[in-house]
């Protein structure tokens, strides 16, 4: 059994985690860590994951966490992971971070977006970003994932297959992202009050976000291109819903290239093949978020618009899941050398 420890156990994403992990057969979940909850049953701070785990939650004591676990999962906000990632070097164990900690190759783009000096910039090359749909080779040689944020997972990989056809110019594309509240964590902020959500839609983050430079990067690096060869308009909105992100593409066909909506559909099948989470969607057929909510599934439709000459594409995720702690399984899956999508093949609840 691979023994596993979780970083944040307490989090959105450490529970999605728990849920899914307890329901691993190659899983035994050894240890999960808290800040607020040390000493209490995990059952006591997520009823509905009783009986799932017979575990208390426990302080961060990294060298003995390390020690006990094959893998540790880090469910930490930004700028905690660190410590973890260079015990796990010294003691040769294998890390899966949630955060973005090691999301960036340049430590001056890190530092730029997230307004804080990184402890380990030397960390950053060891580490590989974890979206196994792009990257499992090099995945499956490491020893440190970066897990994809979920905006990233959904807008990347609506773009991927676009970008490797060289269809789109890439300095115009567009995405126009909406969110659910969990996405921002279950800490209390004012913005996840039900009375600020409900029945309200809002633009946040704009032209500012964080993510803007992840999928900046992951695009250059598909096109082998320096990351700043690549900008684009990157704006997200917050929705009164629970889970699930759509991200909705726009990009520029080159200049005098024909292309029917069915010949690029063909271009996104033959892409994703032998993907077993990915799904493009038929003609008229428009991906919902509630198609993946709970499960790690991607759903992909798009369109030409003969008449701008862009293409539109949607991808529908569940953040938590594909956004989150499902991609950080399927990683962990990859590095173990099970099939990646142990654990991880249910289909999403409906309705
Ligand atoms: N939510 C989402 O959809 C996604 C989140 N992520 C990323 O995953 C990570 C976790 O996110 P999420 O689960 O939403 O966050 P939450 O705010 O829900 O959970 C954070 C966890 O970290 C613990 N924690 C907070 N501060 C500290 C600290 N100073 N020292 C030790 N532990 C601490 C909390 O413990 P306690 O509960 O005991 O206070 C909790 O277990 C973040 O980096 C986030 O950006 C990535 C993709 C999607
Ligand atoms: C709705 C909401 O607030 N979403 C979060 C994104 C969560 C995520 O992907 O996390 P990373 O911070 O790990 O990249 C945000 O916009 O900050």
């Amino acid at each position: 059994m691979i023994k596993v420890a979780i970083v944040g156990s307490t989090g959105y994403t450490g529970a999605e985690l728990v849920r899914l992990l307890s329901h691993h057969p190659e899983v035994e979940i050894v240890a999960l860590t808290s800040q607020s909850y040390v000493d209490q049953a995990y059952e006591e701070v997520y009823p509905s994951l009783t009986g799932q785990v017979g575990l208390s939650c426990q302080a961060q004591d990294i060298e003995a966490l390390m020690n006990e676990a094959d893998v540790v999962f880090l469910a930490l906000p930004h700028g905690l992971s660190v410590p973890w990632a260079q015990e796990a070097y010294r003691q040769g164990k294998k890390v899966i971070d949630l955060g973005a900690d090691f999301r960036f190759r340049e430590v001056q783009t890190y530092e730029n977006w997230y307004k804080t000096k990184h402890e380990a910039p030397d960390l950053l090359s060891q580490a590989v970003y974890g979206l196994p749909e792009l990257n499992r080779h090099k995945i499956r040689e490491s020893v440190l994932v970066a897990n994809p944020g979920c905006y990233p997972t959904a807008s990347i990989l609506g773009l991927a297959p676009l970008l490797q056809a060289k269809v789109i110019n890439p300095k115009k594309i567009i995405i126009d992202a909406k969110s659910g509240v969990s996405g921002a964590g279950r800490s209390a902020k004012l913005g996840s009050l039900y009375g600020e959500v409900n029945e309200n839609v809002k633009a946040y983050g704009v032209a500012t976000h964080r993510h803007t430079p992840e999928i900046e990067q992951e695009i250059a690096a598909l096109l082998g291109m320096e990351a700043e060869k690549v900008k684009l308009s990157f704006t997200p909105h917050l929705m009164p819903m629970t889970r699930g992100i759509l991200s909705t593409i726009y990009g520029e066909l080159l200049e005098n290239l024909q292309i029917s909506a069915v010949e690029l559909r063909q271009i996104y099948k033959d892409f994703y093949d032998k993907e077993p989470f990915i799904h493009i969607t038929e003609e008229d057929q428009w991906p919902q978020t509630k198609w993946c909510y709970g499960s790690n599934h991607v759903f992909i439709g798009l369109t030409v618009d003969p008449r701008t000459h862009r293409v539109i594409v949607t991808t529908a995720i569940d953040n938590l899941v594909k956004g989150a702690a499902g991609q950080a399984i399927q990683n962990m899956n990859i590095l173990f050398d099970l099939p990646e999508t142990k654990a991880l093949e249910r289909p999403g609840i409906w309705p």
